[in-house]
This record gives structure tokens, C-alpha cells and sequence, in this order.
């Protein structure tokens, strides 16, 4: 069998170097190139803290994609930069499976048209720890019989989008369901700037900064004399390589656009 080839971006961030050791330690992948800010023409595996590997880091990604023709693109970048990666990707025909979050809703719709036009499949997922995906999905369930909800995502304070990915992605399923209120009292006044947080169709989001926090966010539903609270937690980021690897196998198999992982998990 054929193995798949992958090219990662961003290696030498926190969910690079998992993904590396992901592809590395897969016995049907080959790790085939690296997208990296420096290094050009090294091998990853000739840097620090990286297992052995010839995988050789590309600064132009244009050329990385020339001259490996991978299958999959793996993005654990920035905003921007996985724009671009991403866009670029499906110009070439390469599957892209991003986990770069800070996405536009008109970047969202590019690449949706893009995947269309290119007939290359594409996965976003803005979360891929299964539980986070079963909490959102969860809270879409919970949002049918509580209309009133707050969401709060706690992170690593080196995130540098706010709110989460996943923060909005839920409050997204939610809006899909739910009847569209403004919560709180009409006449509620902030008297610190920001006290209630973003507000997504009249929920509100809050987004919480602390060193020692990896990955968590709970989500708070209130009716008459009672609440009712899904929270998911990453401990690690190894919580996240099951969904990279899913993901991966899946983007193979198809050639639309998915926007989260709740729309290929059973
Ligand atoms: N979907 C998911 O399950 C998860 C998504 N994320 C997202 O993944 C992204 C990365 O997160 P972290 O690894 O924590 O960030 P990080 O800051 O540790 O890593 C980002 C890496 O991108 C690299 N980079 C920046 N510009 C680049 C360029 N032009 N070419 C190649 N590489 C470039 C940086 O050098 C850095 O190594 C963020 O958007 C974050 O929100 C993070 C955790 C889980
Ligand atoms: O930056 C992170 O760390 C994470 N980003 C993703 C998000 O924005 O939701 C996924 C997870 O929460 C970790």
C-alpha cells in the first residue's frame, strides 16, 4: 500500500511537534516535507527535541509543494499564514487538514468555493479532541430545551485568538437550534468595558488567559431553578492527534469541504 504523503506547517509549534510525532510514529504515512519560518534546506530531524527523520523544512511553501507533491497538508499555524497555506494547498490539489483557527466566516466561504472548484477535499476542524466534539455537539442538544447560554473558554495564555476556535464553533451549532434571544436584562449595563464578554446572536462568550491552562471550555445552559454545564478538558495535546489522524484518513476518501469534525464522526 501506497503511503500517504504529508507536509506539516508550523513543526516546531506546541501542535506541530505532536503532529510530526503523529505522522512519524504512523506506519501508513510518510512525512514528506516541512513548512517552517527558518531552517531552509535542514532536515527536521537534525533539530533539537525532533526523532530522526529526512523530511527537509521548505520557508516557500509554493516550492515545498512543487518539489513534494504530498497528499495532505497538515496546518497548525497562524491565522494568516493557514489562509494562505490552505488557499495555496487546494490551488495544487493537495488535501488540506487545518487546525489553525481564527478563520473569517468569508474565509471559511473561499475555501468552501475553492474545494468546490478544485474538487479536492478539505477539512477545518477547529477542535479535534473527540470529547470537545461530543461537549459541542452535546450543547447543540441541550440548546433544543435551554434557550439561555453562556460560553467560557479557558486556554494557555500564548493563544493569540480570542475567543476560541472552538468557542465559536459552538456558539455556531447552538445559533443553528436555538431561538434567537438577547440574554441578560434589557436594560444591563457594563461598567467595565467588556464585563459581559463577546456577543454571538445575544450569547455571550468569555475567553479566560492563564499560564498553566491548556485546552478547556465549558458550556453553561440556565432555564427556571436549575443549569446544566458540559465542560471538556485537554490535559495534553496528545488529546488532539486521534482527530489530526482521523481527519487525515477521512480528507483522503472525499472531495467536499467540512467545516468540524462532528460531520465525519459517527
Ligand atoms: N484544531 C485543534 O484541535 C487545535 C488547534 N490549535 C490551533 O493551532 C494553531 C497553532 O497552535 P500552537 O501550536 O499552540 O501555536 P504555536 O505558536 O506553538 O505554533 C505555531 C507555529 O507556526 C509557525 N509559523 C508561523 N508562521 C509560519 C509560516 N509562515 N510558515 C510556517 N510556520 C509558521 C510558528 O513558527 C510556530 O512554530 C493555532 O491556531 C491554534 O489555535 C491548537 C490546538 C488544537
Ligand atoms: O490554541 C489552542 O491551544 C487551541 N485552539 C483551538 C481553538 O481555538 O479552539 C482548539 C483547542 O481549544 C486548543
Amino acid at each position: 500500500m501506497e503511503k500517504v504523503k504529508i507536509v506539516i506547517a508550523g513543526p516546531r509549534g506546541r501542535m506541530g511537534k505532536e503532529a510530526v510525532n503523529l505522522v512519524l510514529g504512523t506506519e501508513e504515512y510518510e512525512l514528506s516535507g516541512v513548512v517552517d519560518r527558518k531552517y531552509e534546506g535542514k532536515k527536521i530531524g537534525d533539530l533539537d527535541g525532533f526523532p530522526e527523520s529526512d523530511a527537509l523544512i521548505y520557508t516557500d511553501f509554493e516550492k515545498c509543494l512543487q518539489e513534494v507533491e504530498p497528499d495532505v497538508l497538515i496546518d497548525l499555524t497562524t491565522p494568516e499564514v493557514g489562509m494562505f497555506h490552505t488557499r495555496t494547498a487546494l490551488k495544487y490539489k493537495v488535501r488540506p487538514v487545518v487546525g489553525t483557527t481564527g478563520f473569517s466566516k468569508e474565509d471559511l466561504e473561499e475555501l468552501e468555493q475553492l474545494c468546490a472548484e478544485q474538487e479536492t477535499g478539505c477539512i477545518i476542524a477547529p477542535n479535534f479532541a473527540v470529547g470537545a466534539v461530543l461537549m459541542m455537539k452535546f450543547s447543540q442538544m441541550a440548546a433544543k430545551y435551554f434557550n439561555d447560554v453562556e460560553i467560557i473558554e479557558l486556554h494557555h495564555d500564548q493563544k493569540l485568538d480570542a475567543p476560541s476556535g472552538t468557542a465559536v464553533k459552538t456558539a455556531q451549532m447552538i445559533s443553528d437550534v436555538r431561538d434567537p434571544k438577547k440574554q441578560g436584562h434589557a436594560d444591563e449595563k457594563e461598567t467595565i468595558q467588556g464585563a459581559r464578554g463577546a456577543d454571538y446572536e445575544g450569547m455571550h462568550i468569555h475567553s479566560v488567559r492563564l499560564p498553566g491552562l491548556i485546552a478547556h471550555q465549558q458550556v453553561l445552559f440556565g432555564a427556571d431553578g436549575q443549569t446544566l454545564t458540559i465542560r471538556h478538558d485537554s490535559y495534553n495535546r496528545s488529546s488532539f492527534m486521534s482527530g489530526v489522524k482521523l481527519a487525515v484518513d477521512t480528507v483522503m476518501k472525499m472531495d467536499a469541504f467540512v467545516y468540524g469534525l462532528e460531520n465525519i464522526i459517527e
